[in-house]
């Protein structure tokens, strides 16, 4: 089965442009004449090896980090973000962690409280975990308290770094199809970093990799299979073709064999 469209990512209204980011942190070059583009809607995923500047990126999306070279371009209004480590407030029970984001909008405490509640609901809490604080829950419902924070303000943009690293296989699919069907459902757009092939190619639309450091994009594809159609097996094609692919294994360290390499 083709799982993969090769052709280079390509967009005529992307929501967010990295365009020709060069960065450095003291004598050090984390990033490198980098341009990227991801397209309104649907999720890229950011694959790269340790060190070559994914969350740096992501930080730029922020608004958090201002390259030294370079701009970032983007026309989304709410921009939320998702971390390894769920960064809840300790001190907050699971529902008001749920509605901070609504809360510095400045939307009223009733409606910022039910609106959390619901999300929560919606993303596999039962209705009593609201109550719960942080250390109450497992590290699966707090990513879930985590993603209904970011949920809650509704955002254009979602920029998730490396979300589900500490979750178990199980956990972690059905947080994928959590993601991916809110992403969906809402038609934002969303960047998502992950170390892992398969994660990228089971929840996202589109593709990036990346070698470095210093931070270059190797490579871009498009998935062209349906979210309902990645079974085990398409996922498995996928990893396949992309595993065929010179830059791919250069940027990413693969093992395929050595005149594979030679025939880039
Ligand atoms: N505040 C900082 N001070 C010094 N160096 C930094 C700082 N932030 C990032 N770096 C360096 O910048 C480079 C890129 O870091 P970044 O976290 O963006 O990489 P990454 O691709 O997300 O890595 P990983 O996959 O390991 O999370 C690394 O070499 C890192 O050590």
């Amino acid at each position: 089965m083709n799982l993969i469209a090769l052709p280079a990512v390509q967009c005529s209204q992307p929501a967010l442009v990295w365009h020709g980011v060069t960065h450095q942190i003291g004598r050090t070059v984390i990033l490198d004449d980098l341009t990227l583009e991801v397209p309104a809607g649907g999720i890229l995923a950011l694959v790269g090896p340790s060190g070559c500047g994914k969350t740096t990126l992501l930080s730029m999306a922020a608004g958090l980090l201002v390259p030294g070279r370079g701009r970032v371009e983007t026309d989304a209004g709410h921009v939320a973000s998702m971390f390894q480590d769920s960064r809840l407030l300790p001190w907050r029970r699971a529902r008001d962690n749920a509605a901070f984001g609504l809360r510095c909008l400045g939307v009223p405490r009733r409606t910022r409280l039910e609106t959390a509640q619901r999300l929560l609901e919606s993303l596999g809490l039962a209705p009593e975990d609201g109550d719960k604080f942080p250390h109450q829950l497992s590290g699966g419902m707090r990513q879930r308290v985590a993603l209904a924070r970011a949920l809650a303000i509704a955002p254009d943009l979602l920029l998730l770094d490396e979300p589900f690293n500490a979750l178990d296989t199980l956990l972690r699919r059905d947080l994928q199809d959590l993601v991916r069907n809110a992403v969906t459902e809402r038609g934002m757009t969303a960047v998502f970093v992950t170390h892992d092939l398969t994660e990228a190619i089971r929840v996202c639309d589109r593709l990036a990799v990346m070698s470095g450091p210093p931070g270059r994009v190797a490579f871009t594809t498009a998935f062209s299979l349906a979210a309902d159609l990645r079974d085990d097996a398409s996922v498995l094609a996928g990893l396949r073709s992309l595993w065929a692919e010179p830059a791919v294994v250069e940027a990413l360290g693969g093992t395929l064999p050595q005149r594979r390499r030679g025939a880039a």
